[in-house]
């Protein structure tokens, strides 16, 4: 699949099967993931693959996560959505938390290490896509609460940027649509040509 084709055909794959994800897969959408852009060459992503009961801490995590906004966590309101917290992480055999551990180095800068993970995440996608499996890019609040730190054991300027639950799709996703390219482009040839609004 050409690199354009991918990227135009990739979509967020939200229903996929129990069906396990061969390792050497998921170890070629790791590696994809290792070769982002990275200035100074910090790589500062850092992959935990959960698979099977590996799932579950996470799971649990959301669950606390969600409890701290409760009143009364033991109603059967509140028990209902803890519930559906536990079981997210079940929603795809492979979730790939992906976070940014940045370096501590004074001539980089901070924000750049984020988007060197964020092109990681990109990279990752599009190989799973190639490989004909569903990924799905998922955050949410939860992400960036300490106590997903704390699970995977990031250090404090570490952070969560997102999970990749992939898988196999179970069913085809309709095709994308964005805005066309000039309605966010102002080409400029002339000196005076950044003057007036975008
Ligand atoms: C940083 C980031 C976080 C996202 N988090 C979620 C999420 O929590 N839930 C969700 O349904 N989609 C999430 N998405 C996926 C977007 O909804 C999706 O990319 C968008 O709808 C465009 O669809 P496409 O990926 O199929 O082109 C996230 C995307 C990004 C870039």
């Amino acid at each position: 699949m050409d690199v354009l084709e991918a990227i135009k055909t990739r979509r967020s794959v939200g229903l996929v099967s129990d069906k396990p994800v061969p390792q050497e897969l998921l170890e070629q959408i790791l590696e994809a993931g290792t070769w982002a852009p990275c200035h100074h060459r910090t790589e500062p992503w850092r992959f935990f693959v959960l698979t099977g009961e590996g799932r579950k801490p996470l799971g649990e995590v959301l669950a606390k996560i969600a409890e701290k906004d409760m009143d009364d966590p033991s109603s059967e309101t509140n028990q209902k959505k803890l519930a559906k917290r536990l079981k997210k992480p079940f929603r795809a055999p492979a979730v790939i938390v992906v976070a940014a551990e940045p370096t501590d180095d004074p001539k980089v800068i901070a924000k750049e290490e984020y988007g060197a993970v964020y092109s990681s995440i990109q990279n990752m996608l599009l190989t799973a896509h190639s490989l004909n499996l569903g990924g799905f890019w998922r955050t949410g609040k939860p992400t960036y609460d300490p106590l997903m730190k704390d699970l995977f054991g990031l250090p404090e300027d570490g952070e969560v940027l997102g999970f990749l639950y992939i898988g196999f799709p179970e069913k085809e996703v309709p095709a994308g649509a964005r805005k066309h390219f000039n309605d966010v482009t102002k080409w400029i040839s002339t000196e005076d040509g950044l003057k007036g609004k975008m």
